[in-house]
């Protein structure tokens, strides 16, 4: 639905991780006052920040700093994990290479996937069959986002905890056959240093990553905190930054969590443009729901909305794969 937000709001969610798999999470006040807070801002930004989250800063700094030191690496050394669509998908993309409405983006990553097999789910994944692609320098790579990942897969089935609470569900609403067996997406970002300057005299960059909105249910960004990148598009149509906050990983709602919602909750429009002379690093951790989820608006939601169903049902594996198929021009 969002609004003509002007800011993003920081959330603590030290008492949701601890308590909300307590039957009795909603009994505590602390836990009622966070997801009071996370459903204000689901309606009204799609954004928020959290902390409090207990994922430790020394990981998620690390995650960042091998990000940072593959990017670094010379071009031929990041193509021996190239990706493709023999690759399903997975891999490294050169600059350029990924594109958002038509427009190639100013960015290079690596993108990764739940690993999936040929058939699974009556072929409706093939597309994106395949094993992941991790670099085999730094050395430790595979091991730390291994890590890194478990930890994100955890942390959000808890913030979708708390959603559920938010809506008024109970507290499993996004478990069993909406994400019971989440899928989940990597992709480790990097957004060339601006090389040219402004009319103003500052440095100014081409776009990043163009406005969109992101697939699934949750997304959780870690992004260099030295750097303001990320902007939010409100209801006018304004860019809001978000700032980076040392500590904290911006989260975002995707389109499921919106079709679930009949909207009541918005996957918000957001770009990328760093015009900061200094390269960028950004890891998003994307929670999806299971692969072959069918998708529509719970009843719950209807109810809040008048009881017309404004969005239509949609297939999470089937909207992925339709979106990474016109990501690429192969
Ligand atoms: N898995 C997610 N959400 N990826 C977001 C990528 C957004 C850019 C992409 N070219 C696009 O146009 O969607
Ligand atoms: O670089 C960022 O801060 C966000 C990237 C993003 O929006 C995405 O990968 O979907
Ligand atoms: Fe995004």
């Amino acid at each position: 639905m969002t609004t003509n937000f002007q800011s993003i709001p920081l959330i603590d969610i030290s008492s949701l991780v601890a308590k909300c798999d307590d039957p009795n999470a909603m009994k505590d006040k602390d836990v009622a006052e966070v997801v009071r807070l996370l459903d204000r801002a689901c309606r009204d930004a799609g954004f928020f920040y959290v902390k409090g989250h207990g994922i430790p800063d020394s990981l998620i700094k690390e995650v960042r700093d091998i990000t940072h030191e593959f990017f670094a690496l010379p071009y031929e050394e990041k193509l021996k994990i190239k990706l493709s669509a023999d690759t399903g998908y997975r891999g490294y993309q050169r600059v350029g290479e990924n594109i958002t409405k038509g427009i190639p983006d100013k960015h290079e990553a690596i993108d990764c996937y739940t690993e999936l097999t040929k058939g699974m789910y009556g072929g409706l994944g093939d597309p994106l069959v395949g094993a992941n692609k991790w670099p085999t320098v730094p050395p430790n790579f595979k091991k730390l986002m291994e890590e890194y990942l478990v930890l994100c897969t955890e942390l959000s089935r808890k913030i979708m905890r708390g959603i559920a609470l938010a809506l008024g569900g109970s507290v499993d609403e996004f478990e069993g056959k909406i994400a019971g067996d989440p899928f989940w997406v990597l992709r480790i970002i990097g957004y060339p240093g601006a090389t040219s300057i402004s009319d103003e005299g500052l440095p100014k960059n081409d776009i990043g990553c163009g406005a969109h909105t992101d697939y699934g249910l949750l997304t959780l960004v870690n992004q260099d905190d030295d750097k303001t990148a990320l902007q939010v598009r409100n209801l006018s149509g304004e860019w809001i930054s978000a700032v980076p906050i040392p500590g904290t990983f911006v989260c975002n709602i995707g389109d499921m969590l919106k079709i679930l919602t009949n909207g009541v909750y918005e996957s918000t429009l957001h770009r990328v443009i760093n015009n900061s002379p200094k390269f960028r690093v950004c890891v998003a951790y994307f929670y999806e729901t299971n692969f072959d989820a069918v998708i529509s608006p719970l009843d719950m939601c209807l109810k809040k909305t008048g009881g017309n169903k404004k969005l239509e049902t949609a297939v999470y594996g089937e909207h992925l794969v339709s979106k990474v198929l016109t990501n690429f021009t192969y």
